[in-house]
């Protein structure tokens, strides 16, 4: 299937990322969810580290606050830590607790290196650049959740995994991604100039989104490997 519409700038990103973006929206980790063969300590792995890394990426979002210049990106920004931190970790949570794994668990897990490079990664994109370097590096998340959770929704027979892809291929979720893409084709329209991608800055806002493209395949590569 051909990708969503999250925006211009999602577009032009992916495509020029081709490969890289292929072995994280495509990765071994995510057929295992789509074919229902991923081991279950694989994905148990992978949603205690996910606790950790959602704490740092409420984190960057808040970064964003402090990187915005209208009053409409701070809006987007600040309601994306609200809904991370009052929402999407308590539910997080409750389906820890569903599956036998206890908050207990969650809060003491030590940090794998690849979470720790991914997040940490993401905050200096941030901090060294602005919201442009930013939220570059933040959309491989958002959004490349976004497109699994729909060709999965799509494409996946009978798996335990059909609520985490019910969740991300939902209208609701997708609703998101659309409201992301036009925020970040905003903003790099504001900073850059338009079109954008013809701006000089443009290459280096791309390898901020191409190397958080990585560090997401090593993400799924780490559950996999239960690292
Ligand atoms: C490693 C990893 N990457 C992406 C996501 C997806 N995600 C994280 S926060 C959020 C809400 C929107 O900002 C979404 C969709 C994840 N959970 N874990």
């Amino acid at each position: 299937m051909s990708a969503p519409d999250y925006g211009r700038a999602f577009a032009a990103w992916r495509r020029a990322c081709g490969a890289d973006w292929d072995a994280y929206a495509r990765h071994p980790f995510v057929e295992g969810m789509r074919d229902g063969t991923l081991p279950r300590e694989a994905f148990h792995h992978y949603l205690v580290q996910d606790y950790v890394f959602l704490v740092h990426f409420a984190r960057a979002w808040a970064l964003a606050v402090v990187k915005s210049e209208t009053m409409e990106e701070m809006r987007t920004a600040a309601a994306t830590v609200d809904a991370l931190v009052n929402m999407e970790m308590s539910l997080h949570v409750q389906t820890c607790a569903g599956l036998g794994i206890s908050e207990d668990r969650l809060f003491a897990a030590p940090e794998s290196p690849a979470n720790l490079a991914y997040t940490r990664y993401v905050m200096d994109a941030g901090i060294a650049g602005d919201l442009c370097d930013l939220l570059a590096a933040l959309a491989p998340c958002v959004l490349g959740y976004g497109e699994i959770g729909a060709r999965l929704g799509a494409e996946a027979g009978d798996t335990p995994y059909a609520d985490w892809i019910a969740a991300y291929a939902g209208d609701d979720y997708q609703a998101v991604c659309r409201d992301v893409g036009a925020m970040i084709d905003a903003a790099l329209a504001r900073r850059l100039g338009t079109p954008f991608t013809a701006a000089p800055r443009w290459d280096r806002v791309t390898e901020r989104f191409r190397m958080a493209t990585r560090l997401e395949a090593g993400f799924w590569q780490m559950g996999l490997d239960l690292a």
